[in-house]
């Protein structure tokens, strides 16, 4: 049996910014995790189980040379359940990898369980998918004796995403890879995707990425991370799609770009140098663009809970900003970790105004993977 825990992330800032190849974000890896473990099956073929929704099972089988769920013997071929759609990406890169290798493929059973969401199973926005892709793609590389490095797990999990969300950055794909602090650039998902059409994935294993930056920041001392939950949960994807289905007028995309980066670019070294002072500017200033492009974008990125969040960190002298694509899910503030005082004073405005503080650490880097 091989079990592999990959951590949540938490988006720093840079978020949108970073959907454009080459652009960069900030981000956490956050002790809340997903794991993945693989037993050998005694039967042919491969099953998938999930804990979501009670728990779920998904039997696969093989048309030609793909993997294709199997919803009963006269239903082969049917579409993938989206609670699989991420793990059934990854056991299908896992499956060409092996191809490609000449390796067999041994049935097994893959199970999966994330504590990234509450109770009920509502997200918090701490970025299950790329967690549960992170650990699958570790679980099944071992249990297939690929010897992945670090570099070919991030790799293999970005191929499986991009295949469930074309415009995915990535940025949670490598915190939960990596784990830490660190500042991300997003790769050219055509590029890529083109190179695995040519090559196949050993040559995507090998090939350059354009635009893929992956810079570790040291953990910082001096600054402490509080999280706080809106308790609406919001899609990814939707509000992604909104960007750039208004006309941009009186807004240049490309300006948002290059002052988020620059943004991104100081808040790292700012964290690289342990200065909280500095490092909350910074979030004020991201906080300031995400709002500017919400405005001119009308992308739902700041809903009122995210707004009450945000103005209860300014009452405290903490720097606070929605993290993730917004419209719900969670928010961040940023405090010098000796304000004690502000830190209980910003929990009791926040449960004030509905918003649930979440008692997350920073997950550290040592490969994002136990
Ligand atoms: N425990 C799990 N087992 C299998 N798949 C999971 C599990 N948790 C999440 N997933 C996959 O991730 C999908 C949810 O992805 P979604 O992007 O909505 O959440 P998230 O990654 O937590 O949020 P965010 O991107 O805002 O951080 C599910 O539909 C499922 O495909
Ligand atoms: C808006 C975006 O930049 C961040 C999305 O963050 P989250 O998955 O909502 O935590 C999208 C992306 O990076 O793929």
């Amino acid at each position: 049996m091989i079990s592999c825990r990959a951590p949540g992330k938490l988006f720093i800032a840079g978020e949108y910014a970073v959907v454009a190849p080459g652009h960069l974000a900030v981000l956490a890896a956050v002790d809340r995790y997903a794991t993945a473990t693989v037993t050998e099956a005694p039967g042919p073929g491969i099953t998938l189980r999930t804990d979501l929704h009670g728990g779920l099972t998904l039997t696969c089988t093989r048309i030609g040379d793909r993997l294709s769920p199997a919803t009963g013997d006269r239903d082969p071929g049917a579409a993938v359940p989206a609670a699989f759609s991420y793990v059934f990406a990854v056991a299908s890169v896992l499956d060409r990898l092996c191809r490609e290798r000449g390796i067999a493929v041994r049935p097994y059973f893959l199970d999966v369980t994330a504590d990234l969401g509450d109770a009920d199973g509502r997200k918090y926005g701490l970025g299950s998918s790329a967690a549960v892709t992170v650990a699958a793609v570790a679980a099944l590389g071992r249990f297939h004796g690929l010897a992945l490095t670090t570099m070919d797990r991030y790799r293999l999990a970005m191929l499986a995403t991009i295949q469930v969300n074309p415009r995915a950055s990535g940025g949670d794909v490598a915190a939960s890879t990596w784990g830490g602090w660190l500042v991300y650039g997003s790769p050219d998902r055509g590029a890529v995707a083109a190179v695995v059409e040519a090559g196949g994935l050993e040559a995507a294993l090998r090939a350059p990425w354009p635009g893929l930056a992956v810079r570790p920041l040291p953990a910082p001392d001096a600054i402490a991370l509080h999280v706080g939950w809106t308790g609406e949960p919001a899609s990814t994807p939707a509000l992604v799609a909104g960007l750039g289905a208004k006309s941009a007028a009186d807004h240049d995309r490309s300006v948002f770009r290059t002052e988020s980066d620059a943004c991104v670019g100081r808040l790292g070294a700012a964290i690289a140098a342990d200065d909280a002072v500095a490092a909350s500017a910074e979030i004020d200033r991201a906080r300031v663009l995400l709002q500017t492009l919400d405005d001119a974008e009308g992308l739902g990125i700041m809903t009122p809970r995210l707004r009450a969040l945000c103005a209860a960190g300014a009452a405290v002298g903490a720097a606070a900003k929605p993290s993730g694509a917004g419209g719900g899910d969670c928010g961040i503030a940023l405090l010098d970790r000796t304000h004690t005082a502000a830190g209980t004073a910003l929990t009791d405005h926040w449960v004030a105004a509905g918003i649930r503080p979440l008692p997350l650490r920073v997950h550290p880097a040592e490969g994002g993977i136990a």
